[in-house]
């Protein structure tokens, strides 16, 4: 059962502007980071109006014809974009009973089985002598994007969304440095924005998800709107909660579970497999799931924000520039069912970008196979 006496902090943003008071931000921080692993974060700076515009577009994107949803199917998608259907997501050897549209940072595609880059990445003037024939950079690639006439202005309002919590992410992402004690911007490499461009900028993931209500007579034993998981899609993830809807729930360090219930005006901050391999565990991917609605007759909608990392990162990379005093946080004892979830630091998967491949096959075989073929399917299901 739930425990509901447990909370998770809420920390405000507008404390980092303030001199005096930052500090006392930074140990909050230090706490969520090295102690629990999941926060609240308030006065963001991400525009009203920029949530609102989306979160308006939803169930028009939802309700659109299934005939429309099913032509931006993610079976047409080897970079894993796109719309999958209700139960057809697996987690843990479970469907998911939520429906949900996967969109990213809009990027041609890089991959390139002889090895050369390609002449559309304009981007990538920095990074002329990388190579991207190995098949993790097939994930990376442009949106399938809904008619305009079904939900018009969705394409802007998804950039905009998109471009503001990049945004957010970065300025985070420097408060945890400071959290850390290492001096700011030492991250910035991963996201291009240091003076060596050595890496390509990442694609960060957005996905539109709706849980609706159903029955348990759907024919599916065990419930659970997305089942026990670690996020893995990147750096750190920035969910908004739609509504007053409940329904994620977050594993304690002593293995109970407790609720994570929407609060208006904040985000739910919470911390990639990456991020967890670099720290060596001082700073959890905490696990977390969202329950089935089958008692409930309204949907609920949430909002995941996925920071990318470079994909030909490895985990050895990324650890070199987290110093011993960060990692010697360590706390013992990961507990039984995140351990069943751990899988990152398999060394057959050392690159971000293969770790990645592997749990968007794990997630969406049938699309795997179809791009992926077998041999790679059959080897990262085992
Ligand atoms: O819907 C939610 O509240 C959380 C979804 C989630 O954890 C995920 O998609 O990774
Ligand atoms: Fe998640």
């Amino acid at each position: 059962m739930a425990n509901t006496t447990l909370t998770l902090p809420i920390l405000d943003l507008a404390l980092a502007d303030d001199p005096l008071q930052k500090p006392h931000l930074l140990v909050q921080l230090h706490d969520a980071l090295f102690n629990i692993g999941f926060l609240y974060i308030k006065n963001h700076g991400v525009p009203d109006y920029i949530i609102t515009n989306l979160v308006s577009m939803l169930p028009k994107l939802f309700d659109m014809p299934l005939k429309e949803k099913a032509a931006l199917s993610k079976l047409n998608s080897p970079h894993f974009l796109g719309y999958s259907g209700y139960a057809e997501e697996v987690t843990l050897g479970q469907k998911d009973l939520r429906e949900q549209f996967d969109f990213a940072t809009e990027l041609p595609v890089i991959w390139n089985p002889d090895g050369h880059t390609s002449q559309d990445c304009s981007e990538l003037e920095a990074v002329r002598n990388k190579d991207f024939s190995r098949l993790y950079w097939r994930l990376r690639g442009p949106n399938q994007w809904p008619p305009e006439s079904y939900v018009p202005g969705f394409r802007k309002a998804l950039t905009e969304y998109h471009d503001a919590l990049q945004e957010l992410s970065y300025r985070f992402v420097h408060l945890i440095e400071e959290a850390f004690g290492i001096p700011t911007r030492t991250f910035d490499a991963f996201f291009n924005r240091d003076d060596t461009q050595f890496h390509v900028p990442p694609q960060h993931r957005i996905k539109l998800v709706k849980y609706p209500p159903c029955s348990r007579t759907d024919g599916i034993a065990h419930a659970q709107g997305v089942g026990a998981h670690k996020d893995s899609s990147g750096w750190l993830t920035f969910l908004l909660q739609v509504e007053q809807q409940e329904g994620l729930e977050v594993l304690s360090g002593t293995g109970k579970w407790i609720k994570a219930p929407p609060i208006p005006g904040t985000f739910v901050v919470n911390f990639g497999n990456a991020m967890e391999a670099a720290t060596e565990g001082a700073v959890k991917a905490t696990v977390h799931r969202v329950k089935a609605r089958t008692s409930e007759s309204s949907p609920r909608y949430s909002i995941p924000f996925f920071q990318g990392l470079p994909l030909d990162l490895t985990v050895s990379q990324i650890r070199s520039y987290i110093p011993e005093h960060v990692r010697s946080l360590r706390q013992s004892a990961l507990n039984a069912e995140s351990e069943k979830i751990s899988s990152f630091l398999d060394p057959r998967w050392d690159t971000l970008g293969e770790s990645q491949l592997r749990k968007w096959i794990r997630s969406h075989e049938e699309v795997g196979r179809k791009f992926y073929g077998d041999e790679v399917v059959d080897f990262y299901l085992n």
